[in-house]
């Protein structure tokens, strides 16, 4: 018999009901027993759905309450000791760890929080000491969290991070130097200790994720597969077999590490990323190794093709018997929303295209009977049929008027009339900007009332009319308050918008969007993806009301903001069926149409975001990486150089590490950058000088995640570390990212201080020319 099995589920609940449960907790609205009990219901719900589905192999301990790496850092009291020296309850240290910690007299900030891979999920990086020791905590999660789903009557599959993947996500903490991958045999008997643990309590066998395998392999990392599994494999059966799990890449450049994984029950691949790689994995398996077949996507929203996945598998099964095959999620379903179910408002053709988690955990059990008994789930598989010849059939999926405008993009309209020298001759006569201007990135407070407003608009119970008066008096107080800050170029703060890419989704033809599927992206927050499924087009101006209507009350420059093509895609749920080249050049021609058409209507500064363009790199060097920043770069020069030299282009980036990246950001040739840099060291930007930067940056200046309000000598004490790094007419003076996770007397505080800085450096140079 063929298995079915699921990586993950998500956790946030069918209502966002993590979310609020956390949220709750950390406003003392709930009490700590009240915030576990729901997380208890939302696992035994979660696990219900699978095993309801008919999905004979399903995860344990993929729940968290922020973070499941955060959970390992906690279980392998890995918890550095400015937490434990709080004395916190082990509930409060875990968020202390996740989001900072100030409270009753305790200030501790929040550990470093990164890209999980290419995914837009952010994990909390383990920060090891260089006298960093491992012990098992008492009762530890995924043993808990077994029997609790045990006692229901359900026998899960506990999943942990493995001991490589672990320590290869890490860092040495601020102080230390140890390499992380050092600390393996310290680790590796704790992970032992465990593992028996788990199997006292009743577990057969462990999923075990190294999804690092997935990278090009430091040597030390890729040497450090053997021993950790020779370890696992000495316990002989003292512990559970082992599954180990690799997603969002191929394995087959580290083919040379699977004789570590010899003693492994199976090892888990990602079909749906790599399909080609199935043949050379089979052929890799030890004699008796079982294949999990990565077949069902864990990171986008598309029904699962039937007839393709059944192809992959039949060769598996050919190869290895049905009794070594398993069908399973391509990762984690934590990237896809909770159910379709939920969804009443999108149109009924589309409706059938998708599948959410809880549909995908019964495309996984419907496809291991198929497998070998396809009469068993006829009416599935006919259904499945005619669902993916309908979408291929679509007429929404295919614009021919945007297939003929692409046809006809030439190499010139990449580019930019003239150079920097010449645009930035005109754009200071054109802005009158002083030296050391100052700005922000775009969003101001997205206080409680913007959000109800919006809610009653969507929900019909005020005007069209009503919610534009109501966000013309949003931007009429940023205006004022930015008079009042004395800044150089204005924004309007984006009260309108429910998220940067969400915004524009919904205002472009090709997208459709949802009502409930959101996504966890960190912690608490979450984001929901609109939906690319088909051509895209701009039927009508997507922001120039609000630039207008902002500008027109403004003495200063008014700074136009929109999302850049790549982030707009890689933020979305992108379709399959055409690459994503296409859609990102599509993507850019809608995009350039508004930067002109905000030009036209008065709009002289215009930033592209795009945060997400580091994101999207592929995960390993070499080609594909090229030809990704070929196309990613071309996208973002076709979106912003339809404009004259006299208007200034700008982009934002932020979780971008842009040492690697550096030529990329360049070669966008925007007029002025912002990055995020107020927790790096200032050194970084060296870079800047080294490659002879001609243009205009402003790292940022402060952390804007963080409710703390910077003395005025903080911002002068950066922006003087800064001027080591850069010329001072090429600097401006910016926050790290927009503001909209802030209060208003937070941003009030800290912009006022970082305007008096900036004028302080303004006068010290003005006396000096
Ligand atoms: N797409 C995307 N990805 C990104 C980022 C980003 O900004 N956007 N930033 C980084 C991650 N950072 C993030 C920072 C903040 C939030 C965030 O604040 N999310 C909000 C939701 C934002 C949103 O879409 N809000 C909508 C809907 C708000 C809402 O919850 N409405 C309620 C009802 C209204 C109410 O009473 O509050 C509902 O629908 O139930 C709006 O403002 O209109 C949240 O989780 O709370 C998410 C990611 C990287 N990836
Ligand atoms: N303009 C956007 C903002 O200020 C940029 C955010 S980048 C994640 O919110
Ligand atoms: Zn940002």
């Amino acid at each position: 018999m063929v298995q079915s099995s699921v990586l993950g589920f998500p956790r946030m609940g069918v209502l966002r009901d993590l979310k609020k449960a956390n949220e709750a907790y950390w406003a003392d609205k709930i009490s700590q027993e009240a915030l576990l009990e729901e997380g208890k219901r939302l696992r035994l719900t979660h696990w219900k759905i699978q095993k309801d589905a008919g999905v004979d192999i399903i995860p344990s301990n993929d729940f968290a309450h922020y973070d499941h790496v955060l959970d390992h850092i906690q279980f392998f009291n890995a918890v550095p000791e400015r937490y434990t020296k709080q004395k916190l309850s082990p509930l409060d240290e875990y968020f202390a760890m996740g989001r900072g910690h100030q409270k009753g007299g305790v200030d501790v900030p929040a550990l470093e929080m990164v890209k999980w891979f290419d995914s837009n999920y952010h994990y909390v990086k383990p920060t090891l000491q260089d006298n960093q020791t491992f012990s098992l905590a008492e009762n530890p999660k995924p043993v808990r969290e077994f029997l609790e789903a045990k006692e229901a009557g359900i026998i899960t599959r506990p999943v942990l991070v493995g001991p490589v993947s672990f320590l290869a996500l890490g860092k040495a903490d601020r102080g230390s130097t140890v390499n992380p991958i050092s600390l393996l045999d310290k680790l590796v008997p704790v992970y032992v200790e465990l593992l028996k643990a788990l199997k006292a309590a009743g577990a057969e066998t462990v999923q075990i994720d190294e999804p690092t395998l997935v990278f090009d392999l430091a040597p030390e990392v890729k040497a450090a597969f053997k021993p950790a599994y020779e370890a696992f494999a000495a316990a002989g059966d003292a512990i559970p077999s082992l599954v180990v799990a690799t997603y969002f890449g191929d394995i087959v450049h580290n083919f040379d590490v699977l004789s570590a994984f010899s003693a492994a029950k199976g090892i888990h691949v990602d079909l749906v990323r790599n399909p080609e790689q199935l043949e050379p994995v089979i052929k890799q398996l030890g004699p008796s190794q079982i294949l999990s077949a990565g077949v069902v996507d864990g990171r986008n929203i598309w029904k699962n093709d039937f007839a393709k996945s059944l192809g992959l598998l039949q060769t598996a099964i050919k190869a290895l018997g049905e009794d070594r095959v398993i069908v399973a999620t391509s990762s984690s379903l934590l990237h896809t929303p909770h159910t379709l179910a939920s969804e009443k408002k999108l149109p009924a053709d589309v409706y059938e295209w998708f599948s959410f988690a809880s549909e995908k955990v019964k495309e996984v059990a419907i496809l291991a009977k198929a497998v070998t008994n396809p009469e068993a789930v006829r009416a599935e598989l006919d259904a499945n049929a005619a669902a993916i010849k309908a979408r291929a059939e679509s007429t929404r999926t295919n614009d021919p008027k945007v297939k003929e405008r692409q046809a006809a993009v030439t190499p010139e309209q990449h580019n930019r009339k003239s150079g920097f020298d010449t645009r930035y001759a005109q754009q200071k006569k054109h802005l009158s900007l002083p030296l050391f201007p100052t700005t922000t990135i775009g969003s101001f407070p997205q206080t409680s009332e913007i959000r109800v407003q919006r809610n009653k608009f969507t929900k019909g119970e005020i005007s069209a009319d009503e919610y534009d008066n109501f966000i013309k008096k949003e931007i009429d107080l940023a205006v004022s308050i930015q008079d009042e800050l004395d800044l150089d170029v204005y924004v309007h703060g984006e009260p309108e918008r429910n998220d940067m890419v969400q915004y524009f989704g919904e205002r472009l033809n090709g997208y459709v969007f949802t009502t409930h599927a959101w996504v966890q992206s960190y912690g608490s927050r979450c984001v929901r993806p609109p939906i690319i499924v088909g051509d895209i087009s701009r039927p009508a101006p997507m922001t120039v009301k609000e630039s207008k209507y902002a500008a027109s009350i403004s003495k200063k420059p008014m700074k136009g903001m929109l999302t850049g093509p790549v982030t707009c895609l890689r933020w979305s749920f992108p379709r399959v069926d055409v690459h994503q080249s296409v859609q990102c050049q599509q993507l850019a021609l809608a995009l350039r149409d508004e930067v002109v058409d905000l030009e036209a209507n008065g709009i002289y500064v215009i930033q592209v975001d795009e945060p997400a363009l580091r994101e999207g790199l592929p995960l390993r060097k070499g080609s594909e990486r090229d030809a990704y920043l070929e196309w990613a770069v071309n996208s973002f020069k076709l979106a912003t150089a339809g404009v004259e030299d006299s208007t200034q282009i700008h982009s934002h980036f932020c979780y971008s590490e842009f040492q690697d990246f550096f030529h990329a950001i360049a070669a966008l040739d925007a007029d002025v950058l912002s990055i995020e840099n107020s927790k790096s060291d200032a050194k970084l930007l060296k870079v800047f000088i080294d490659e002879a930067y001609p243009r205009h940056i402003g790292p940022g200046v402060y952390d804007i995640h963080s409710p703390r309000v910077p003395a005025e000598e903080e911002f002068k004490q950066r922006i003087e570390e800064m001027l080591e790094f850069l010329r001072p007419e090429q600097l401006w003076i910016n926050p790290d990212c927009g503001l909209k996770t802030r209060k208003w007397d937070e941003v009030k505080g800290a912009l006022t201080h970082m305007v008096n800085a900036a004028k302080y450096f303004r006068e010290k140079y003005a006396n000096k020319a």
